[in-house]
């Protein structure tokens, strides 16, 4: 289905039930182009399954999800997309950074960022040489040819942040991006996160627990037993 949206996200009266469990209600949601937005909550309060259902890795029972297409001018209703269909989309148009990085332990970091590029069809020197100018600018030169095991949890952080960013997504999800780190570490993980995604006029969602995070993230939403309970500024620079 397609319709004409303003914002990058657009989610609509999404609820979503677990058995008995109902971990969203009615949720409404906008995600405006190159804006950082920090969900916050309780645990169990539905942080992952909004983000889950925004990204596309899961369905809703009810409500909407319009992705706008800047190529077509319209938007797309990712919740009456195929499971294949939306599989493609991710891949194109989404990144993401998990708490523990996820990389792949027997790649170099930098296979581990080429790889997002050489799945969809970009040849291996061309991904490679792309992977390296990220690992740069994330401040890994030199730590290319690393294996996740030699590199630090910040260092790892940083890699899985560039395989994130190497696709150009226009939405990128981060849960929990800084749970393992220290406090310093933490924030220059945030601060590259940031710059990495917004400086390019991409849209960024961090689930966290950390009010630093949040602070760092131009809008704060509260989630509590499923529903929203506050959507506000969170007093951070972008
Ligand atoms: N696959 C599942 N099967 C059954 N219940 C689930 C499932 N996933 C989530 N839930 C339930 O849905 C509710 C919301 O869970 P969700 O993981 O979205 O919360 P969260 O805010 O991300 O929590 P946390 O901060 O602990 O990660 C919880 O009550 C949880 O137990």
């Amino acid at each position: 289905m397609k319709t004409t949206t303003t914002h990058l996200v657009r989610a609509h009266g999404l609820s979503k039930a677990f058995g008995t469990t109902s971990a969203l209600t009615d949720v409404s949601v906008t995600i405006g182009h190159g804006e950082s937005v920090a969900i916050m909550g309780p645990s169990g309060s539905g942080k992952s399954t909004l983000m889950h259902i925004l990204s596309g890795i899961s369905g809703a029972d009810r409500g909407s999800v319009i992705l706008d297409d800047a190529a077509s001018g319209s938007g797309i209703d990712i919740t009456g997309l195929s499971s294949n269909q939306r599989t493609r989309l991710r891949r194109d148009r989404i990144g993401f950074v998990f708490q523990e990085g996820l990389l792949l332990p027997e790649l170099t970091a930098l296979e581990n960022v080429a790889v997002a590029l050489m799945t969809s069809g970009t040849s291996r020197r061309q991904a490679e040489a792309e992977a390296g100018r990220w690992l740069s600018a994330l401040g890994l030169h030199g730590m290319e040819d690393r294996r996740p095991g030699q590199l630090s949890g910040g260092q790892a952080q940083r890699v899985a942040i560039a395989r994130a960013q190497v696709t150009r997504p226009d939405l990128v999800f981060a849960d929990e991006p800084t749970g393992a780190l220290d406090t310093e570490t933490s924030q220059r993980v945030l601060d590259a996160l940031l710059e990495a995604t917004v400086s390019r006029g991409a849209s960024l969602v961090v689930v966290t627990h950390d009010p630093a995070v949040a602070a760092g993230c131009a809008r704060t939403i509260r989630l509590q037993d499923g529903r929203i309970v506050d959507d506000g500024l969170g007093g951070g620079p972008r």
